[in-house]
């Protein structure tokens, strides 16, 4: 009876916090908020835009297709949801005084590690899926444009829990230093750093990229650099970014492991490796960053799957793999490494030349008031989308674009017979 009295509520939280729009934050109004930072300040924000992110998120799991919420690791996911959001509820009505701002933090560290294998764990949930019941087109797209909104909210409301422990718990070291004004001043306020040397997370991504490569195949491509020459702004300056090296890194290590991946397997009968040229330029817009590989090229018929999440050319992980090797096998590097990108109006983008190679591009936002969070928004439209159904095509075996993937459709009417032969003799 209790247990039901408190799901009745939740949902009534749920509708109650899902009416409001997301607050969306750019790079700048974090680092200000975090050169003055207030801890009081910080839950009082916290304490509704969390609920707020939580709830537009969750009310789109609940619009999910029935047989995928009730896959195991799916309904493990949503349990995660709920226990979060009515844990962040208990301080609705509390009084910032310093026991509670100091549960507050335990509180968000544990809910930030609660939530770790999220995506490992939601990634499972759509394999299960597959394996029980057969996809139809509309129950795929429905998924691809769920997970894209599913994880950038994740991402969000990460950042915003890892800038409040990272300022204000004293569990984790520095984190008060990193604000203390003086020569020991860090360039970091909570995750993001002020002067991103962009270069040095470039050498980091491409060294941990390549000890996997020399390990699997035992040897890797060189790595070319140019930089500062494309800099329009501050020409024989080395470029920074104000932005979240963490997150830059994750770009990059993806990307250099596909680059080097391609490489290796397409030149492996020789010993000369051609090496990844990666290109960082400034413009007054965008700080972006071309990685170029001559590992062969993708065939168009692929690019066309290559941020799908329903779409995997590797072998099925196994779940104990998930600790060990991240998203080994789920081909979800490309997808969220893209989220990352756009997470702060950036993009991500490949453009590839079938038998030669493939230009990786990364932009981010040069401006950190620019930099504005992309997040989710849960209304009327959302709903619609997960109830429609895909349109028809007016072109023979057409591509249809929506969104970002695109979906064959065969047009219902039937071909006449010689039609048949001759379409197949062409
Ligand atoms: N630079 C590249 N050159 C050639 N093929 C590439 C390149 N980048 C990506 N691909 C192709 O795109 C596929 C998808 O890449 P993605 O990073 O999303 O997943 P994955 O590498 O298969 O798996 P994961 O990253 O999850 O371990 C790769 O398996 C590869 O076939």
């Amino acid at each position: 009876m209790r247990i039901i009295a408190r799901l009745q509520n939740v949902s009534k939280m749920l509708d109650f916090y899902s009416q409001f729009n997301p607050s969306p934050l750019s790079i700048k109004k974090f680092i200000d908020f975090g050169l003055n930072a207030s801890e009081e300040k910080s839950f009082i924000f916290l304490r509704k835009e969390l609920p707020v992110r939580l709830a537009n998120i969750m009310k789109e799991i609940a619009l999910l297709p029935d047989n995928l919420l009730r896959m195991p690791s799916v309904i493990a996911v949503n349990d995660w949801y709920i226990r979060s959001f009515q844990e962040i509820l208990e301080f609705e009505k509390k009084d910032p005084n310093p026991d509670i701002l100091e549960h507050f933090c335990s509180e968000l560290v544990k809910i930030r590690n609660r939530h770790s294998d999220v995506v490992e764990t939601m990634a499972q949930g759509v394999l299960e899926l597959k394996e029980s019941h057969d996809v139809d087109s509309h129950t795929e797209h429905s998924i691809q444009y769920f997970l894209d909104r599913f994880y950038m909210s994740r991402i969000s409301i990460r950042m915003l829990i890892n800038q409040h422990i990272h300022l204000f718990s004293a569990l984790i070291f520095g984190g008060l230093l990193e604000r203390a004004p003086g020569p020991n001043k860090s360039k970091y306020i909570g995750c993001i750093d002020t002067q991103c040397d962009i270069v040095s997370v470039i050498r980091d991504a491409y060294e941990n990229a390549r000890f996997l490569c020399d390990q699997y195949y035992l040897a890797s491509p060189e790595l070319i650099l140019n930089e500062i020459h494309h800099n329009q702004l501050e020409k024989e300056q080395f470029i920074n970014i104000v932005y979240v090296p963490s997150h830059l890194y994750h770009m990059l290590f993806e990307l250099f492991k596909n680059s080097m991946r391609a490489v290796m397997e397409y030149h492996n009968t020789s010993d000369l490796f051609p090496p990844i040229t990666v290109t960082v330029s400034r413009g007054r817009e965008d700080i972006c960053l071309k990685m170029s590989d001559q590992g062969g090229g993708i065939s168009r018929s692929t690019t066309d799957h290559l941020f799908k999440y329903m779409y995997s050319t590797a072998p099925q992980p196994s779940k104990s793999d998930a600790h060990t090797v991240p998203l080994a096998g789920y081909g979800y590097g490309l997808p969220i490494s893209r989220l990352y990108a756009r997470y702060f109006h950036g993009d991500l983008v490949l453009l590839s030349c079938e038998g030669y190679g493939t230009d990786a591009v990364i932009y981010m936002k040069a401006l950190s008031n620019e930099a504005n969070e992309l997040l989710p928004i849960f209304n009327k439209a959302t709903s619609r989308f997960y109830r429609s159904t895909l349109q028809t095509g007016d072109w023979s075996n057409q591509a249809t674009h929506i969104g970002d993937r695109q979906i064959s459709i065969h047009t219902k009417k039937h071909q006449l017979p010689q039609q048949e032969s001759l379409t197949r003799a062409l």
